[in-house]
C-alpha cells in the first residue's frame, strides 16, 4: 500500500514483552531501529479503551496482540467477568478468542488512572456523557482517540469535537476506517488512519504526534493504520457512510441489485466531499480509508447492522421486528437526522441522506422516494461543478454568442 511515508513501521517495541506473556508476544512489524531511539516516535506504553462493546473489544484485541499493556473498560460486570476470566465477549464478539494479557474492569477510575493514551468507543449518542466520566479520572495531557461514527444530534458536532468540549487539554483524534469489529477481531488483515491535529512537516520528528503513537501503539502484521491530520475529512467519512449503507439496503430489499449499488456508493461518495469540504475537510481524505473504504466495505455487506436494516426495512418488516427484535446499534438511523441538519444548515444538498431521512422519519414509500431521487433535474458531476459554465460545450457555446453578439454590435 503506498501514501505518504512516515516511520510508523520502523519501530521495536519500548517495552519488552515480559515472559508470561510469551503467548502473545508482540506481531509489530520487525524494525531496524534501534530500541528506545529518541529520535523516533514511540508506541504508547499503556492503552486504556472505554467501551467493552463489539468495536472497543476488538481494538483492545489488537493492542494487546500489538504488545501494548491494554486495559478494557466496559459498564457490564457480566462482560468484564467473561473477558477476564474465559477471554471471550461473547455479548458483543461471540466466537472469538481474546488475548490472555487483556484485562477488563468496570471501575472506570482504575481503568484510567495508568493511562498513557485512551481510546474511546462507544456508539455516537453516548460520546459527550462518556467524555464527561472519562473527564473525572483521566490523567492530565493524555490523547484521546475517538473511535464513533456520527455527528452530533442538536449541536452538529463531529464526535471529536463533542469529546474535546467535555476534555480540555486533551488531544484528541479519531480513527476510523472500513472494519468489521469481528474480522478485526479474528485477524484478518485490516487497515484504518488515525488523526490528529499535526502538520505533515512534523513527520521528521513525529514523536509528539499521537496519530502517529497511536498507530504504533495497534501495528501488527494483520492491522496497518495511516496516518493523517484532516480529522473533518476522516470523520465526515464515517458517519456518512451509515446513512447510504442503509439506503443500499432498502434498494436491495426492494429487490434492486448492483446497477444501483454503484451508483448509491458513488453519489454517497460526492456527497460526503462536498459535506466535508463545506466543514473545512479535504476531498481527498474521503477518497481514502475511512471515506470510500469505509463505505464501500459498509455498502457491500448484509455483516453491516446499517446495510442490514436498510435491506429489512426494504423486504417490509416493521423497524421494531428488525434484528429479531433485539436493541442492535445502527448509528446511520440517528446520523441520517443528524447528519441533514447540519447539511441544511450549511446550504450543502445531500439528496441520499435526505430520502433516507423521509423514509426513518416521515414515512416516505422506499420505492417512491427512490423513484423520486433518480428523478431530480440533471446535475454536473461532481456536483460542486457549475455545468452553464465548466461544461465544455456549453462554453464553446458562450463564446460564439459573445462573438456573434459582438458582430451584432
Ligand atoms: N462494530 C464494528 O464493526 C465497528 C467498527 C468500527 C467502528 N464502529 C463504531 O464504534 C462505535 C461503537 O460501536 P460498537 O459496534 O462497539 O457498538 P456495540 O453495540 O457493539 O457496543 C457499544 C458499547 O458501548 C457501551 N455503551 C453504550 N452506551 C453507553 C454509555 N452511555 N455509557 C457507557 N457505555 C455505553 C455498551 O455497553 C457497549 O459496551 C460506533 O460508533 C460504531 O459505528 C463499530
Ligand atoms: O456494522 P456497521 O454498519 O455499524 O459498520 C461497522 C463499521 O463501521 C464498518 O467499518
Amino acid at each position: 500500500m503506498g501514501g505518504r511515508q512516515v516511520p510508523v513501521a520502523e519501530f521495536t517495541p519500548a517495552s519488552p514483552i515480559t515472559p508470561s506473556d510469551a503467548e502473545e508476544k508482540s506481531s509489530r512489524p520487525e524494525t531496524s531501529l534501534p530500541e528506545n531511539d529518541e529520535t523516533h516516535a514511540h508506541p504508547f506504553s499503556s492503552l486504556t479503551v472505554v467501551g467493552a462493546g463489539s468495536w472497543g473489544t476488538a481494538l483492545a484485541a489488537t493492542a494487546a496482540r500489538a504488545g501494548t499493556k491494554t486495559i478494557l473498560w466496559g459498564r457490564s460486570e457480566e462482560v468484564v467477568n467473561e473477558i477476564n476470566e474465559a477471554h471471550t465477549n461473547s455479548v458483543f464478539l461471540p466466537d472469538c478468542e481474546l488475548p490472555r494479557t487483556l484485562k477488563a474492569t468496570s471501575d472506570l477510575q482504575a481503568a484510567l488512572a495508568d493511562a498513557d493514551a485512551v481510546m474511546i468507543v462507544v456508539p455516537s449518542s453516548a460520546i459527550r456523557a462518556v467524555s464527561e466520566q472519562v473527564a473525572a479520572h483521566i490523567p492530565e495531557g493524555v490523547p484521546i482517540a475517538v473511535c464513533a461514527k456520527g455527528i452530533e444530534a442538536d449541536t452538529g458536532l463531529l464526535m471529536t469535537q463533542v469529546a474535546e468540549s467535555e476534555l480540555a487539554n486533551h488531544s484528541v483524534g479519531v480513527i476510523s476506517g472500513p472494519t468489521f469489529a469481528r474480522e478485526t477481531a479474528i485477524g484478518h488483515p485490516t487497515a484504518v488512519v488515525s488523526a490528529f491535529p499535526f502538520s505533515y512537516a512534523d513527520r521528521l520528528t513525529p514523536d509528539e504526534s499521537p496519530a502517529v503513537r497511536f498507530a504504533m501503539t495497534l501495528s501488527t502484521e494483520a492491522f496497518r493504520a495511516y496516518v493523517s491530520d484532516d480529522l473533518v475529512g476522516v470523520e465526515i467519512g464515517g458517519a456518512v457512510k451509515n446513512v447510504v449503507a442503509i439506503a443500499c439496503g432498502m434498494m436491495q430489499g426492494v429487490g434492486f441489485a448492483e446497477n444501483t449499488r454503484a451508483a448509491l456508493i458513488t453519489r454517497g461518495i460526492d456527497e460526503m466531499m462536498v459535506l466535508a469540504e463545506k466543514l473545512g475537510g479535504r476531498r481527498e481524505t474521503v477518497a481514502g480509508l475511512s471515506g470510500v473504504g469505509d463505505l464501500t466495505l459498509t455498502c457491500s455487506s448484509p455483516t453491516s447492522r446499517n446495510m442490514s436494516l436498510g435491506l429489512q426495512l426494504g423486504q417490509g418488516i416493521e423497524r421494531k421486528d428488525c434484528f429479531e427484535g433485539r436493541h442492535i446499534v445502527v448509528e446511520g438511523e440517528a446520523n441520517a437526522r443528524s447528519i441533514t441538519d447540519l447539511a441544511r444548515r450549511l446550504g450543502v444538498t445531500m439528496p441520499i441522506c435526505e430520502a433516507v431521512r423521509r423514509i426513518l422519519y416521515e414515512g416516505a414509500d422506499i420505492e417512491q422516494t427512490f423513484a423520486a431521487l433518480w428523478s431530480r433535474p440533471i446535475e454536473a458531476e461532481p456536483s460542486a461543478m457549475d455545468l452553464s459554465y465548466s461544461h465544455p460545450a456549453s462554453q464553446e457555446a458562450q463564446e460564439a454568442l459573445a462573438r456573434a453578439a459582438e458582430k451584432m454590435s
